[in-house]
């Protein structure tokens, strides 16, 4: 993607590359328009001439003019939602990938995620703004065109039509204000109840297995009804301000018939003149009629088109820059401090260490210390909001990602495994050849149990792994984090889930890798593995308490658990 404005976000950028799109959009929408004007020009002509002359042949041509013109007014009708759906695969190409990555990005910070939400939302505004929908926008501007061409008819006609463009128009700005509120309401309420839904639905067997069923049901339909709540009271009114424009819209026709009629009387105008300004008058307000019919599309694209904008701006694009060779992969954290808006005190806070190359380090700590805080931040999954953090001589930031991302192996508590093959899981979904997934598996220790299933490595599993067993699916995320043999292996309790043959298999993978001269850090609870590390930090509280070989670590430990002993008790 090329560089964004710097003076507008990015959302706004791409829409303004794709410009040509839209002005040929517009300039055909200016020839549909003006082509309409061949119908009241006939109708007037066929009163006007043939009636009068009776010819036939002039009939016959005009007829003919008016058919052909009608013709090219289809085409280039059919020619505008072309452009305008190209117009939208353009968008989707500049813009996608991005909303996409900045997704990623904000869920890793945030914990959670209502991704596949705000996707939606971005197809929901791409569909409107390239779609039928939008036609409306390119007609408005034409409407003081048809106002204009009534007032060089009759005064009379054209006052009467803008007397009726601005009560529609009025009417249409007091369907905005009266829908507005509820829609953006039901739009959160709508968006609540389905990221809620969709938790649900990934943990059904929790639902079931403890009898939740009608609670959850209940707490969803909560956010539902105040979304059902938000829309029928947006349609209520949306349906009356509807009614009231028909009607007017109908009124005016019959006024403007009635006031040609008038002026016929009067002989201020020819009587076809009388439908030909109708009809005129019907063309210049159906935008306004539109406008008002597709005001819910309307809205939902707009509020879809804050929050597009509003992601794209709190996840910058990271700004491209020379990628410095770099072989040193020692872990260095400077001041490390990482927050949460929810919580007044930082969960890391001001954490120094260096890691050598090929070291192996283990964390403990009591349970919402920071340790899995501290692995993310580790494996550049979250940032930190003070202090610096460099692998080798380079800062995390001015690594390459993908460069960066090939020399880490992380797996974290919840291993994260993704619907696809067993291949393409163990390969991060990127291009590793056979013999790298085999070996990742090989040192992993799980080639064998991948042998043993139904479709080996093209076993197909869901979402989080589902398919394979808890043990299992740490260990395919094991297999996963040593592809390629990264120089920095983070593992957060990369055992919760085995049994000893699986536990004996993962120490002799760590072995192997830090005899390859990998840096390791591997959090535990568990004691066994530890027998495998150099040195051990404590974690308490956020704070790097302790960073030594573990004896010393765990003397301290002991020393500060009876010295913090008859606090308790107390
Ligand atoms: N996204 C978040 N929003 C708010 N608080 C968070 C978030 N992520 C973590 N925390 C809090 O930060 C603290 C540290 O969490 P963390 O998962 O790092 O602890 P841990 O030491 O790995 O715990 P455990 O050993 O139980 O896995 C916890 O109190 C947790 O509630």
């Amino acid at each position: 993607m090329g560089a964004p404005n710097q003076d507008r976000d990015e959302l706004t950028s791409a829409l303004q590359r794709l410009w040509p799109h839209f002005t040929m959009a517009g300039l055909f929408s200016s020839a549909i328009n003006l082509l309409y004007l061949a119908s009241p020009l006939y109708l007037m002509q066929v009163y006007n001439r043939v009636l009068l002359s009776e010819n036939v042949s002039t009939l016959l041509l005009l007829t003919l003019i008016l058919a052909a013109a009608l013709l090219t007014m289809a085409v280039l009708d059919t020619i505008r939602a072309q452009v305008l759906i190209r117009c939208g695969v353009r968008l989707d190409q500049i813009i996608a990938p991005r909303v996409f990555e900045a997704l990623i990005v904000r869920s890793s910070r945030q914990g959670f995620s209502k991704s596949a939400h705000t996707l939606r939302e971005f197809d929901e505004f791409r569909t409107f703004a390239t779609g039928p929908g939008i036609y409306f926008a390119f007609d408005l501007p034409w409407i003081p065109l048809y106002l204009i061409l009534l007032f060089f008819i009759h005064p009379v006609l054209g006052g009467v039509a803008t007397f009726g463009a601005v009560l529609l128009l009025g009417l249409a700005f007091l369907n905005e204000v009266m829908t507005r509120r509820a829609l953006r309401a039901a739009e959160e309420q709508g968006t609540k109840s389905f990221v809620f839904a969709e938790n649900i639905l990934r943990h059904s067997d929790v639902v079931l297995a403890m009898g939740m069923h009608g609670a959850v049901e209940r707490h969803w339909r909560t956010n539902r009804a105040g979304m059902l709540a938000g829309q029928a009271y947006a349609s209520d009114r949306n349906s009356v301000v509807s009614s009231a424009i028909r009607f007017a819209r109908l009124l005016l026709q019959s006024l403007m018939l009635g006031a040609g009629a008038w002026l016929a009387i009067d002989h201020a105008i020819q009587p076809a003149t009388i439908f030909a300004a109708s009809i005129v008058m019907g063309r210049a307000l159906v935008p306004v009629e539109q406008a008002v019919a597709t005001w819910k599309q309307f809205t939902v694209a707009r509020e879809a088109f804050r929050h597009v904008r509003q992601l794209l701006i709190e996840v910058p694009a990271k700004p491209e820059h020379t990628v410095l060779p770099e072989v040193r992969t020692a872990l260095t954290a400077d001041h490390l401090t990482y927050r949460v808006t929810e919580r007044r005190d930082p969960i890391i806070k001001d954490v120094d260490f260096r890691i050598e190359e090929g070291q192996a380090v283990g964390i403990v700590g009591p349970s919402g210390s920071g340790k899995s805080t501290l692995a993310r931040l580790m494996v550049g999954a979250i940032p930190p909001d003070e202090g610096h953090l460099k692998l080798g001589e380079l800062e995390y930031s001015h690594w390459e990602p993908d460069a960066f991302g090939r020399r880490i192996g992380y797996l974290p508590q919840d291993v994260g495994l993704f619907a696809g093959t067993v291949k393409e899981n163990i390969a991060r979904f990127g291009e590793a050849s056979i013999e790298e997934i085999v070996d990742a598996s090989r040192i992993a220790g799980i080639h064998d149990m991948i042998l043993a299933l139904p479709r080996q490595y093209d076993t197909v599993l869901g979402p989080g792994g589902v398919g394979l067993s808890g043990g299992q699916r740490q260990r395919l995320g094991l297999a996963r984090a040593l592809l390629g043999k990264p120089s920095l292996l983070v593992l957060d309790e990369p055992n919760a889930n085995l049994d000893v043959a699986g536990e004996i298999g993962l120490r002799d993978a760590l072995k192997d890798m830090k005899a390859r001269g990998t840096t390791i850090v591997v959090i535990t609870h568990r004691t066994n593995l530890l027998e495998v590390v150099d040195m051990l930090m404590f974690v308490r509280a956020g704070k790097l308490e302790k960073f030594a070989p573990p004896q010393v670590v765990y003397e301290h430990i002991r020393q500060t658990a009876n010295a913090l002993a008859p606090v308790r008790a107390a």
